[in-house]
């Protein structure tokens, strides 16, 4: 009786193991999806494996995608290969939400610094007033956290800005609370995604302050610049709202809002880059990656958001050729040097200045080529905040990230990137020859 229990048992598992082949064969030969799982090498398709699963969003089941990629090497695919392919599945699948909750918080964001932005354009608000800035940093890192917190609740942000004297100003506190409450995304569905409306001042204080995580290489930790580029925002010029989704140190999602570009990526940078008009499309352009999915760009707009299009550092064979960028403001990054690079390298054509992340979303999109960041002081230390974003979405976009040295940004340090001076930014092909120019040109300081 027993002998017989454990053949039909068998049979059992036999005939179980038959039916899912078949249904392999059969259910799933159109998507080619089987033929990835079993031509893949063991060793690569179980760490795929272990790394969807020690995701803390891991839901068991992979979801076909229809993106277009552009991988770390830069290479466009429209049909990707089985390792894009499932190294873009599992990406996706992991960090779906959390690009999703950041783009659209960034979109809602955008839309409060852009109308703080107008007022100031159309002379309500004076040039000297510093309030401008006050205003809208405060009111879209407000909106951002608490976003994040809607959606995410345990975990942290390393935020530029606090409340603490704000909370001594409570004019400036009442003014910013008006344009919070205020500001909303048209699509009810996304905007409830956020968790809608911030309730109360107290509530809009709060979020600032949730914004004080000291950073590290622990756990899931946000990096927020809530307008980077304070300075060209001033002046009425280029400045961006910046996301990123750190674990352990690593960024995984990127997003920038640059609400004064123009949303066609094809648009050249040109010295007097100015400020786009909004227009039917959007008002501005929305950057985004996730690592291991390339970088893609959307126009900015009030309502959802959208798959996009992938995006990619333009392809230089003569580095001659490259267009280089460069901020805005002497005191941050030496124009001096950056004029001797240029010289070593044969690009005659002059830098472009433009403040903020922007740079990094210009680079991938392949307007510009080589952005250049030479430290200006010694001593100072590069916020993660003013990079983490830009620096996945170049590298999503086939380019390449270094400090001077040639060494990686490391963000799991602290709220600052204390083992990094200053930045390099170029398609992966010519940073080489880029860096080094720039050692060159530093030695022989
Ligand atoms: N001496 C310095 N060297 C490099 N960066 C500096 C700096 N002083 C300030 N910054 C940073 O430069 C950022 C702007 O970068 P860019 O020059 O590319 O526009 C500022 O961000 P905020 O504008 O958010 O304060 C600020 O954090
Ligand atoms: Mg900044």
């Amino acid at each position: 009786m027993r002998r017989l229990t454990n053949l039909d048992l068998k049979s059992y598992l036999f005939l179980s193991c038959a039916i899912a082949i078949l249904f392999s064969a059969v259910i799933l030969a159109p998507t080619g999806h089987h033929l990835q799982f079993f031509t893949r090498p063991a060793s690569r398709a179980a760490s795929i494996l272990a790394h969807v699963q020690k995701s803390p969003h891991y839901l068991g089941a992979v979801k076909n995608t229809k993106s277009v990629s552009v991988g770390r090497n830069g290479v466009h695919s429209t049909s990707r290969n089985a390792d894009e392919s499932i190294n873009s599945l599992t990406s996706k699948m992991a960090y779906e939400k959390e690009l999703k909750v950041a783009q659209l918080a960034v979109a809602r964001a955008s839309i409060l610094t852009k109308s703080v932005f107008a007022e100031k354009a159309k002379g309500t608000i004076s040039k000297e007033d510093k309030s401008p800035v006050t205003i809208g940093d405060y009111g879209a890192q407000a909106l951002i956290i608490a976003a994040i917190k809607h959606n995410f609740p345990s975990d942290e942000v390393v935020g530029e800005e606090e409340a603490s004297s704000l909370r001594e100003q409570k004019d400036l506190s009442s003014k910013i609370w008006t344009l919070v409450k205020d500001t909303k995304l048209e699509d009810a569905e996304s905007d409830k995604l956020l968790g809608g409306p911030i309730e109360s001042e107290e509530k809009m204080l709060e979020a600032i302050d949730a914004g004080s995580s000291a950073g590290g290489n622990k756990g899931r930790i946000w990096a927020l610049d809530p307008i980077d580029g304070t300075k060209g925002f001033l002046r009425g010029g280029q400045y961006a709202v910046c996301l990123a989704l750190m674990v352990d140190g690593d960024v995984k999602v990127g997003v920038l809002g640059c609400p004064n570009l123009p949303v066609d990526d094809s648009v050249a940078l040109t010295e007097d880059i100015g400020v786009a008009a909004s227009d039917k499309e959007g008002f501005g352009v929305l950057f985004s990656a996730v690592q291991g999915e390339g970088a893609r760009s959307q126009p900015l707009t009030r309502g959802a958001v959208s798959e996009g299009h992938a995006i990619s550092v333009k392809k230089i064979t003569d580095v001659s050729q490259a267009v280089m960028c460069e901020s805005v403001e002497p005191g941050h990054s030496s124009k001096g040097d950056n004029a001797l690079i240029a010289e070593k390298l044969g690009i005659s054509g002059k830098p472009v200045q433009m403040d903020s992340q922007a740079k990094y979303g210009s680079v991938a999109r392949g307007a510009g080529d080589v952005y250049l960041r030479l430290p200006v002081r010694k001593d100072y230390q590069e916020k993660i905040w003013d990079h983490a974003a830009g620096d996945l979405i170049v590298r999503e976009a086939g380019g390449q990230v270094t400090d001077i040295h040639g060494k990686r940004l490391n963000f799991s340090l602290g709220r600052t990137l204390d083992e990094n001076k200053g930045v390099i930014a170029t398609p992966a092909n010519i940073h080489p020859q880029v860096l080094k120019a720039v050692g060159e040109v530093l030695t022989a300081k």
